[in-house]
């Protein structure tokens, strides 16, 4: 949790709260449901909830803003974001029954009236969004080709509406794959513990 106040030292006392809660949910939940892997738990705050609010260091969702996280899993990284973008609205949805329910199990727990959790698969949804975030589902390329019928046109953010992908590695590739607008952020730039070096923000504007 000290990692979260040291990164993001503007919470409010409710925030702070609800990432306080988040461990305690996620030992109970992942003990039933595994939603993330058994050694992750104990680094809960950096790899998962830090990791997530990465894109918060790219982009301030506003008031408003509709955001899909697409293969959310256990709720990466849509929960972390939804308690920071109280006033923005999240749709949390995987392909898997189970993790859906463990979603909305702790999305109910922290009293998050902006997360809607959704079992389905992103080829299937047809509403619109101005972002989509997303970590570690598939290569970019073909998670463009999922969600692209589902970015709005209107856009009144810094960045033009489009996808804010988690990613780690060497994206040189995928990047030439992928419109000129595309760009990489890197983590490192932002959060100084050893994990973030080589952890990115993909960000494809559509
Ligand atoms: C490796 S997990 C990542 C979960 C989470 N995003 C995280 O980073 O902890 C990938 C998730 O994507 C989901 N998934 C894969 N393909 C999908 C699709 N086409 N539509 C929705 N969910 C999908 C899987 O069910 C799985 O829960």
């Amino acid at each position: 949790m000290e990692l979260i106040n040291k990164y993001f030292p503007d919470l409010t006392a409710d925030q702070r709260d609800k990432f306080g809660q988040m461990e305690e949910l996620y030992q109970f939940w992942n003990a039933r449901v595994n939603v993330i892997s058994r050694q992750d738990i104990d680094t809960l705050y950096e790899r998962h909830i830090l990791h997530s609010l990465g894109i918060a260091k790219v982009l301030e969702f506003k008031s408003g803003t509709s955001i899909l996280d697409v293969g959310t899993g256990g709720g990466f990284p849509g929960i972390p974001l939804a308690i920071l973008f109280p006033k923005a609205q999240f749709h949390l949805v995987d392909s898997i029954g189970k993790k859906i329910r463990v979603v909305q199990e702790i999305a109910d727990a922290l009293k998050l009236d902006n997360v809607k959790a959704e079992q389905i698969r992103a080829e299937k949804l047809d509403d619109s969004y101005e972002f989509v975030v997303s970590r570690a589902v598939t290569r970019i390329t073909p998670f463009v080709g999922w969600v692209k019928k589902n970015i709005s046109k209107n856009s009144f953010h810094s960045l033009r509406n489009g996808i804010l992908y988690l990613k780690g590695g060497d994206l040189t590739e995928e990047l030439s794959e992928l419109n000129q607008k595309s760009r990489i952020y890197e983590l490192s730039d932002f959060f100084e513990e050893e994990f973030f070096q080589t952890k990115k923000v993909l960000y494809v504007p559509l």
